[in-house]
């Protein structure tokens, strides 16, 4: 079945009176999101760092860019299959790492449900070290979807490679570690309402199962939840510099990614380090602001990748966005915001709807504009718009 099948789904079921109870437009599914998140969750997920203008220079950079429309190439086929690490994912397109899950879905299980969201759709998950549940109990609803772990790398470097260890016995296919997030950005909308979910014990389930973790700790975060959020806090972003790649790069066989690149010479040295994916990011300009958007320093960090895998996240709001970053060369396009939305307002079904209309559009623009293949999506197929 091809993804944009899900356009004719709709229109058969409009033709028996049923519509679509979840949003096909991104304001309205960020509006609804909105209405059904409690307001300290929107804020913490709707916000980013500073004036939010690279929150915002993400998005609009998509604006800067055309595919050129080719005609007579009868499309009727489309293959969105990519290779990645070794597996052959459905399409090229995976979720973003999102530390609040848990919070977002309804019941409190959110990272539960967006893995099931996973199985369901063929779309791979990177699971947080920030979670409601414990990774293992979040890849036990993969299916038969690979997943990804993204560590935040703590400064204790036992609790690091338990992290690791952990994932690896999980099944997870890669460890995505997160570099732009040692120390939490500057955030005025969470700041003025004292906002920041972890210091009040949410998503650190990892942690809490953690036999490292808890030895370090006099009580258990059962007995005592305040001195393990401090000790949490005391442990959780460490400044990572190149001496520790190969320290990092030891402590798995998996495929390892960097996430947050955006230069370069970052990229090279990064591959020359052992590395085997780029993960191209601005974190959705939640950490830093006034920065340029991360699809403007795609191309040249691809260039750099030298051909190794390049993922890249940031901005991603529909099919013809991902189309783009695609042509501008990345290997894998990452959804942030938008599934946490869909999450927030239909759990598993909400995730899967996001997904799939994402895909629909992605697939039906290689229809309509003549590129067939991921191959045909190349740099010449856009126009940069002055
Ligand atoms: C609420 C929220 C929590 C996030 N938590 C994490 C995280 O735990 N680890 C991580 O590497 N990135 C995290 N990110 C960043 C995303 O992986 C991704 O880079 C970002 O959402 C992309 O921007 P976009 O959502 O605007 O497209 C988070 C993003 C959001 C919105
Ligand atoms: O909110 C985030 O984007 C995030 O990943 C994070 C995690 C821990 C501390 C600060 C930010």
């Amino acid at each position: 079945m091809a993804y944009g099948d899900y356009q004719l789904e709709i229109y058969l079921n409009g033709l028996s009176g049923v519509l679509p109870d979840l949003p096909m437009e991104f304001e309205e599914l960020e509006e609804r999101a909105k209405a059904a998140m409690s307001p300290s969750v929107w804020s913490y997920v709707h916000g980013g760092a500073g004036a939010e203008r690279t929150q915002r220079a993400n998005v609009a950079a998509f604006e800067r860019w055309g595919l050129v429309p080719r005609m007579f190439v009868g499309a009727t086929e489309r293959n969105l299959e990519v290779d990645l690490f070794g597996l052959t994912l459905p399409s090229p397109v995976f979720m973003a790492p999102i530390g609040v899950l848990g919070i977002c879905g309804q019941d409190g299980h959110g990272d539960l449900a967006t893995a099931r969201a996973a199985a369901r759709s063929g779309v791979p998950m990177v699971a947080s070290t920030l979670s409601s549940d414990p990774l293992e109990d979040v890849a036990g609803e993969f299916g038969d979807t690979p997943g990804f772990f993204q560590l935040y790398t703590p400064k204790d470097r036992d609790l690091a490679e338990s992290l690791v260890r952990r994932a690896e016995k999980a099944g997870y296919k890669g460890i995505v570690v997160t570099l732009d997030t040692w120390i939490p950005g500057w955030r005025p909308r969470d700041l003025a309402t004292s906002n920041f979910p972890q210091l009040r014990g949410h998503c650190l389930s990892n942690y809490y199962t953690d036999p490292v973790f808890r030895a370090g700790l006099d009580k258990s975060p059962e007995e005592d939840p305040g001195a393990a959020v401090l000790r949490w806090v005391s442990t959780f972003g460490n400044p990572l510099t190149w001496n520790d790649l190969p320290w990092l790069r030891s402590l798995t066989d998996l495929p390892l990614i960097v996430k947050g690149i955006c230069h370069p010479d970052d990229a090279r040295r990064a591959r020359d380090g052992g590395v085997d994916g780029i993960y191209c990011s601005t974190h959705g300009g939640r950490q830093a602001d006034g920065g340029l958007p991360a699809l403007e320093v795609l191309p040249e960090v691809v260039d750099a990748a030298e051909g190794m895998p390049v993922l890249f996240d940031s901005g991603v709001r529909s099919g013809a966005d991902a189309i783009k970053a695609l042509a501008l060369g990345a290997t894998a396009v990452g959804i942030g915001r938008p599934y946490a939305y869909g999450l927030a307002l239909g759990g598993v079904d909400g995730v899967v709807h996001v997904l799939r209309s994402l895909l629909a559009e992605a697939d039906l623009i290689m229809a309509v504009d003549g590129y067939p293949a991921l191959s045909d999506l190349t740099r010449e197929a856009l126009r940069r718009l002055p």
